[in-house]
């Protein structure tokens, strides 16, 4: 089987807190990975142990590279990219400009250059900016808020700004962050709809969420976390069916 990624035995401590302990996993592409949990469970430190986002024990692999080492600008070069739970623009900036920075950071030709020739640099930014309105609509968010700065659009719109900022020229493997906190039933689906999209298009995806209808509905596997350690995975229907699962989130068995 081709795997995008790959942890195995993570572990994160605070202090004298184990947050996370021999958690291991993988994500195929084209697969959505649900990572959930009752509050608590670990699943943000497995997050950012995953993206090395904090101190932690254990190994990473994105496709056959080793890649324990590295840190997260090197991760996200090598097509791990991840989003947050807040989101994350620049708040000053229209949205397309968000996204035509996004871009020109990950494939623009340096500043020097920009400089030295600046008819080459209006075409680079045209060219950016039909890029960068493509991309935006492709990730939900409609041409009529283009303009807008972020904290001006729907919330829904920004959620999804985050993600297409988070993506920017592509990813082999996207992260969430509960991408679904505060969105409503429409939103819901809309970023359903986006998930199933880039899975079709063979991102792998994983994602740490709180909302269970999105996770269930979307993902093709599950890992369930509880305090700090793996305690079942499979298929979103097995998972909903485990009494250790149940009990885990209500405290009794079903
Ligand atoms: N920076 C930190 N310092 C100390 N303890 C922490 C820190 N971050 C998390 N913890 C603790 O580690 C454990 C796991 O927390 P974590 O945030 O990973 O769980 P979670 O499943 O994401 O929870 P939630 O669903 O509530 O966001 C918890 O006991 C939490 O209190």
């Amino acid at each position: 089987m081709t795997v995008a990624m790959r942890v195995e035995a993570l572990g994160v401590r605070y202090g004298a807190l184990v947050a996370l302990q021999d958690v291991s996993w993988h994500v195929a592409p084209g697969e959505i990975l649900g990572i959930i949990g009752p509050n608590g469970a670990g699943k943000s430190s497995c997050y950012d142990a995953a993206t090395h986002m904090t101190l932690r024990s254990g190994r990473v692999w994105l496709g056959d590279r080793e890649v324990t080492g590295l840190p997260p600008h090197a991760l996200a070069a090598l097509g791990l990219k991840r989003a947050f739970q807040q989101n994350a623009f620049f708040t000053t900036m229209t949205v397309l400009d968000n996204m035509v920075a996004v871009l020109a950071r990950e494939g623009g030709t340096g500043l020097l250059q920009s400089l030295a020739m600046p008819w080459r640099e209006a075409r680079r930014r045209a060219a950016l900016e039909q890029e960068a309105t493509a991309m935006l609509e492709r990730f939900g968010v409609p041409h009529g808020m283009h303009a807008l700065r972020p904290p001006n659009i729907p919330y829904g719109s920004q959620r999804m700004l985050s993600i297409a900022l988070a993506f920017g020229r592509g990813a082999q493997v996207l992260m969430l962050d509960e991408p679904a906190a505060g969105l409503g039933g429409a939103d819901m689906a809309h970023l359903a709809a986006l998930l199933r999209r880039l899975r079709a298009e063979g991102v792998a995806i994983v994602l740490i969420e709180h909302h269970m209808d999105l996770v269930m509905s979307v993902a093709d596997r599950l890992l369930v976390l509880d305090q700090g350690r793996a305690l079942a995975s499979g298929p979103p229907q097995q998972i909903q069916n485990d009494p250790r699962v149940r009990e885990a989130y209500l405290g009794q068995a079903a």
